[in-house]
């Protein structure tokens, strides 16, 4: 049976292919954005006054079906950015997660930070389209990309002044994936996205394998302050929070707690 990935990379082949015959190369690069100077996510994760939070806007999961499919991306985003938040990591994809393009675009209108987007990149047309709505950085995911791919498209990136997070779920993805002209900074998964279980071990075992060079960051699975303290401990800079929000009618005031609770125990501009 083919797993979950292996259906949304296959989803994402023929999205990618109407998407490019719709929207042909020449017309992204005519947008406002492809001419701008992306925001460095590596510098906003490593200012000593910001929490280190990248928050996520995320309608649906496929481990969590529908999570929040009301809250609006205007008010969440501005809200993450004043609760304190250091980034935003905007779900893109439509099938899986209930995202669009569109919501990059109004967290871009609405907020000067770094914006991650969030979304399968298997082909280079993604990387433009990312320019083009106004993302600062991209992800690549290890477990669906060869060494190869993920150098190239990454090298891409790069040469557009945008940042990429590698995303890796244990040892042998990052000892085959990790190439420093191509990638800035890596993520290390908690979710085992083959069987969906999480697990802040995956955290510390990955650390000290990731040279100093990367900034890390700790992904999915963290909803507590104690939590985000645990893998700080370990070396990460970064912690991509997206349910442990999301699913507040709210979610811009449960960030706005977690980073109040984290000030509270350890005062972040101490
Ligand atoms: O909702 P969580 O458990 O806080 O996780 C956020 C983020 O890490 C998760 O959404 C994620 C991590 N890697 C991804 C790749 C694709 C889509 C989504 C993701």
């Amino acid at each position: 049976m083919a797993t979950i990935l292996d259906q949304i990379i296959q989803h994402k082949r023929g999205e990618v292919a109407e998407r490019q015959s719709l929207v042909p190369v020449k017309l992204l690069e005519r947008s406002l954005y492809f001419n701008t100077q992306p925001l460095s996510l590596r510098h906003y994760l490593l200012r000593e006054d910001l929490s280190g939070i990248i928050a996520e806007f995320k309608r649906k999961s496929p481990s969590k079906g529908w999570i929040n499919p009301h809250a609006p991306v205007e008010r969440t985003t501005i809200g993450y950015m004043q609760a304190g938040a250091s980034a935003l990591s905007i779900l893109t994809d439509r099938e899986f997660f209930g995202g669009q393009n569109e919501d990059l675009i109004t967290a871009r209108r609405f907020n000067f930070c770094p914006i991650l987007r969030k979304d399968f990149v298997i082909d280079e047309y993604q990387i433009l389209e990312a320019k083009s709505i106004g993302a600062d950085a991209v992800l690549l995911i290890a477990a669906v990309l060869t060494p190869v791919e993920i150098a190239t498209l990454g090298r891409f990136a790069r040469s557009l002044g945008m940042e990429v997070l590698l995303e890796v779920h244990n040892a042998e993805e990052l000892d085959r994936s990790l190439d420093a002209e191509a990638v800035n900074l890596v993520g290390v998964n908690n979710r085992n996205l083959h069987d969906f279980s999480m697990s802040l071990e995956t955290s510390a075992e990955l650390a000290e394998r990731i040279p100093n060079s990367f900034v890390k960051v700790s992904e999915s699975g963290l909803s507590t302050a104690a939590a985000i303290r645990q893998v700080r401990g370990y070396g990460y800079r970064g912690f991509l929070l997206g349910e442990a929000f999301m699913r507040h009618s709210r979610p811009e005031k449960a960030c706005a707690a977690l980073v109040q609770e984290l000030q509270a125990a350890a005062p972040i501009t101490a």
